[in-house]
């Protein structure tokens, strides 16, 4: 569930009326996503900027000081042909609101639905999206570091501590020392742009196997394109838990990207480390979640397991796996 806010209609209404897209006709809380209140707003409509929207309260997570990072680079990829919402700016020209003390904004919808299951077409069309994403975001003025690279995400697992971990899993704390030699030997120099970094099947929207739409940009930052790539890999290529590594998914999707943009034999080289820092990322940001979560907190836990599957996978195989 994720309204945490409650607005009455007035409020609505009157948010509403700040920008260029006709008049209030309804607003339906959204339940899927945890970090943020989404709403689907409609209204009567304008010319320019139709009349379906995505409204989001930043509740937690995000700070507010880097939204305009996040919605000055969905204005540019979208500007650029890229599928990505644009963001509804006010009638005095700003991305975003304060709202009862939060910020807001207004994005536009877009149609589609994300894949549980997807299949290598689908895995293509998103690598190739990704790609020129990654081309589109070269000449984004904005500027943001990645402040869950594999140094951080080894310090949290660190902090987290044994004991923490172990009653999540047994297996958990024989990952410690394995973040620390994946951020070790981090590869350096590999070529950069504005990333997604956490392009799994939910932040994307397909119709049939065509990408319409790319969403939650809110961990982009500037980083090793085969790093989002391998990010990208690690989210698509395994059932949900981490099991099975769907090799024609895998492979779709790395052939999509290198459609649009070949990889350098420096970045493929890298990819089974990155991989591998891919699945430390999402361990470490689960396990911080699952300890920091009240037992009775409404929100489903994700289980930092399925991404430990995922780190040994490509410790024993990356290297096959990302073979050219
Ligand atoms: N621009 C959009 N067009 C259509 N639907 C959207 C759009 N943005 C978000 N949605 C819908 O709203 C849902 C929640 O959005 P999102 O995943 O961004 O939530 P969140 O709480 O901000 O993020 P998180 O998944 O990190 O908790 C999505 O699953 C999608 O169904
Ligand atoms: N996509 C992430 C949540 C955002 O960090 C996960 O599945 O763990």
């Amino acid at each position: 569930m994720a309204v945490y806010t409650q607005l009455s209609a007035e409020v609505l209404a009157d948010l509403v009326a700040e920008y260029d897209v006709g008049e209030l006709v309804s607003a339906k809380g959204i339940a899927e996503g945890v970090s943020n209140s989404n709403w689907l707003v409609e209204t009567t409509g304008s010319e320019t900027n139709g009349k379906r929207f995505i409204l989001t309260m930043y509740e937690r997570r995000i700070d507010i000081a880097e939204l305009p990072f996040f919605l000055g680079l969905l204005d540019h990829l979208a500007a650029n042909g890229c599928p990505v919402p644009r963001t509804i700016h006010d009638r005095s020209g700003a991305s975003s609101r304060m709202l009862h003390g939060k910020a807001v904004a207004l994005i536009e919808f877009l149609p589609g639905v994300s894949v549980d299951h997807p299949t290598p077409a689908q895995a293509r069309s998103v690598g190739r999206v990704l790609a020129e994403m990654h081309e589109t975001a070269q000449d984004f003025p904005g500027t943001r570091a990645n402040d869950l690279d594999p140094h951080a995400s080894a310090r949290v697992l660190a902090d987290c501590g044994q004991d923490a971990l172990a009653k999540i899993d047994a297996a958990l704390p024989d990952v410690i020392p394995v973040a620390e030699k994946i951020a070790d030997g981090w590869p350096q120099g590999l070529p950069q742009s504005v990333i997604h970094s956490d392009l799994f099947p939910d932040n994307v929207l397909m119709l049939g196997d065509t990408v319409s739409a790319l969403i939650d940009f809110y961990f982009a930052c500037n980083d090793a394109m085969a790093y989002d790539l391998a990010v990208t890999h690690a989210a698509w290529s395994f059932s949900g838990d981490g099991h099975g590594y769907r090799a024609e998914v895998g492979q779709a999707l790395v052939e999509g990207y290198e459609s649009v943009r070949a990889l350098s034999p420096e970045e493929r080289e890298a990819l089974p480390l990155l991989a591998q820092g891919a699945a430390l990322r999402f361990i470490s940001s689960r396990a911080q979640d699952w300890i920091d979560t009240p037992a009775d907190a409404l929100v489903t836990k994700k289980d930092p397991m399925d991404f430990v599957r995922r780190l040994e996978f490509y410790r024993t195989n990356g290297t096959e796996v990302f073979a050219a």
